[in-house]
């Protein structure tokens, strides 16, 4: 099966030098410089497996494309390029839920390019971790289980270890939802509120992760695999997220350069809209796109969480 990866950010790039392990991969990307040499993930280089270009329909060549774009450019991407995608084998890496639709990488697909097969590659997995060969599983979702199967073989390196699943649902939930979680750890730690109460966070917010993705139709153990638990962990416990990140500058008062992708902000309020819509618990997502679309305090958004009314677990 010949790999295209679309998009030569962090993720797009750390993927095609991963793949390259299996023999040529095209690597897609707006700017011919910057494919070569990503800023975003500086000394790593591409292998001579790895041919870069900036001619979509050369990359469109492929039988499977892998879509490495930020979640909040995909369905624009989708739209404009369906005469080139449509049919083919798309797997979506992003981590996110479209703002205007409200709707996951997999439903953006359906609907710009209905004759391809959708797919989904989730899990904890940081773009520096992957480009440097460092073993990493991840979580392959696909409807359809013969696909699914053949993708988790083309996909799957020696070290790049791809677990199959067909609750597409459940792991792109979990992919998107946990981005917001860890903005929240983030501001939690950044204004000096504990490893205690990042704790609390992680397993609260655990618990509004599988109750959206359960009642949007996700199997719960879905949530408790790599796409869920495993990056909800890794991304509310490491420096390296963008997202724990953001939220640490929240929380710490500091600044933050803007040009970084930080899926969760976006994710927050898309996620929250959904929630209200649904009638469903979420006080942690909440109080996260309350942080990314208001000058709200941290402190104030934790006084908020704590004097809820108490519960039942
Ligand atoms: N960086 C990481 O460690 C991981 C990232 N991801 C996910 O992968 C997705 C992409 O993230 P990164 O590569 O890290 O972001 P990035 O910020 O490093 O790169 C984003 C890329 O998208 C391109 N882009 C932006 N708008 C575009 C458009 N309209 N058309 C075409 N290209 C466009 C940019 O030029 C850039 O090359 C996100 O959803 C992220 O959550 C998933 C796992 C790990
Ligand atoms: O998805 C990731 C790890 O699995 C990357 O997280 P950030 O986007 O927060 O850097």
């Amino acid at each position: 099966m010949s790999i295209a990866v679309i998009g030569a950010g962090a993720f797009g790039t750390a993927l095609a030098v991963s793949l390259a392990a299996n023999g040529p991969v095209t690597l897609w990307g707006r700017d011919a410089a910057r494919i070569r040499n990503n800023p975003r993930l500086p000394g790593v280089t591409l292998p001579p497996q790895v041919t870069p270009t900036t001619d979509l329909a050369q990359a469109a060549r492929a039988e499977t494309l892998v879509l490495a774009l930020p979640a909040q450019v995909l369905g624009g991407f989708l739209a404009e390029n369906a005469a080139l995608l449509d049919g083919k084998a798309l797997v979506s890496a992003a981590k996110g839920i479209d703002l205007t639709t409200l709707t996951g990488p997999s439903q953006l697909i359906a609907r710009a390019c209905p004759a391809a097969t959708a797919a989904v590659l989730t899990g904890p997995s940081f773009a520096a971790d992957i480009a440097r060969g460092l073993p990493t599983a991840l979580t392959l979702a696909c409807t359809d289980p013969e696909r699914g199967e053949a993708l988790q073989h083309c996909l799957s390196t020696p070290v790049l270890r791809l677990y199959l699943s067909s609750d597409v649902t459940g792991a792109e939930l979990g992919g998107a939802l946990k981005n917001v979680i860890a903005i929240a750890a983030g501001a939690a730690i950044g204004s000096g509120q504990g490893d205690s109460a990042r704790a609390a966070i992680i397993t609260r917010g655990f618990a509004e992760m599988t109750r959206l993705a359960t009642d949007l139709g996700a199997e719960a153990q879905t949530l408790t695999g790599l796409s869920g638990l495993g990056d909800l962990t890794l991304t509310c416990t490491s420096d390296q997220s963008r997202n724990y990140r953001f939220g640490h500058s929240r929380g710490a008062r500091e600044d933050f350069d803007r040009s970084t992708t930080v899926e969760g902000a976006a994710t927050a309020q898309a996620v929250g809209a959904i929630a209200e819509k649904r009638g469903i618990d979420m006080p942690i997502v909440q109080a996260v796109a309350a942080l990314v679309s208001t000058q709200v305090s941290v402190e104030k958004l934790m006084d908020q969480l704590l004097n809820r009314p108490l519960r039942k677990e």
